[in-house]
């Protein structure tokens, strides 16, 4: 396994974020975190970055505890795509930006190799960013911006990707941009993706399983294909739901019923 989530606990102060949550992420897999608002997804992907620890349970990485990693050896298994960036604060190229991605395999002094180059040029090149190395990032578009973050996630060459809503900010073509590009990296590159979104649909027709958090609870975990039932998704979100048929893939599609 790559992660173990054993009966994981996260406490700050008083409030309990997140209570008994158990998964296993195999590699290659491509797991989902849904939930209504508040329900402690953002809190799991922290602590899967190490920057949270729990207050009771453990993760485990690789069959190691995760916290036992340091952070140069963690940032080489994990790799983490941010919601939306604050551009003013990214003044740097594309290039250097995604070249800084490769601070995990460096220490003071070290040297720029041959295979830092080559991680950096394959995940530009995967990404279709290479026309942007010469911008500055806070000149990009959110989609181009988004494209380079996950560029430079990839620079890293971690076996995991951690994203938090890729998509939200991004339009119709960008969005669908994004989700084939963690299709093409998932299914052809062997990378293991563990993806918060609000996007039911997208989770239920891309991702291979689907862990849902309610009120810092898991409520479900399992087979994508098997998540859209409509007793569940009213639970979930108290919310009932309109399911439609996908005319080309006859997968179900969930749509929020506002009458
Ligand atoms: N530092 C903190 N101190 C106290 N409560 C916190 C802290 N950080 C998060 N919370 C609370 O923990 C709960 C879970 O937050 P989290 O950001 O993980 O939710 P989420 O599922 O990602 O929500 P959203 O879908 O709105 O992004 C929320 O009620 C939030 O207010």
């Amino acid at each position: 396994m790559l992660i173990e989530s054993k009966q994981l606990a996260c406490k700050i102060e008083h409030a309990t974020l997140l209570n008994d949550i158990s998964f296993t992420v195999a590699q290659g897999d491509y797991l989902s975190i849904v939930g209504p608002n508040g329900s402690g997804k953002s809190t799991l992907i922290r602590c899967l970055m190490g920057i949270l620890q729990p207050s009771a349970g453990e993760l485990i990485l690789k069959g190691q505890p995760l916290h036992s990693y340091p952070r140069r050896a963690l940032a080489r298994q994990i790799s983490y795509v941010p919601q939306a960036v604050q551009t003013q604060s990214l003044a740097f190229t594309v290039l250097d930006f995604v070249r800084m991605a490769r601070y995990a395999y460096h220490h003071p002094f070290s040297e720029w190799q041959p295979s830092d180059e080559a991680a950096v040029q394959q995940a530009l090149e995967i990404t279709h960013t290479t026309d942007f190395i010469c911008r500055q990032c806070n000149t990009l578009s959110g989609g181009e911006l988004q494209r380079v973050m996950i560029a430079s996630a990839l620079a890293q060459q971690s076996p995991l990707m951690l994203l938090d809503e890729p998509t939200t900010f991004l339009d119709p073509h960008h969005q669908v941009a994004v989700h084939q590009l963690l299709q093409t990296l998932n299914q052809q590159h062997g990378m293991t993706i563990i993806e918060v979104t609000h996007d039911i649909n997208h989770a239920s027709q891309h991702s291979q399983h689907i862990l849902a958090l309610h009120q810092g609870q898991m409520m479900w975990h399992g087979q994508a294909s098997e998540f859209m039932e409509a007793q569940r998704l009213h639970d979930l979100y108290q919310q009932d739901f309109i399911f439609v048929r996908h005319p080309q893939t006859g997968r179900l599609l969930a749509l929020a019923d506002e009458s």
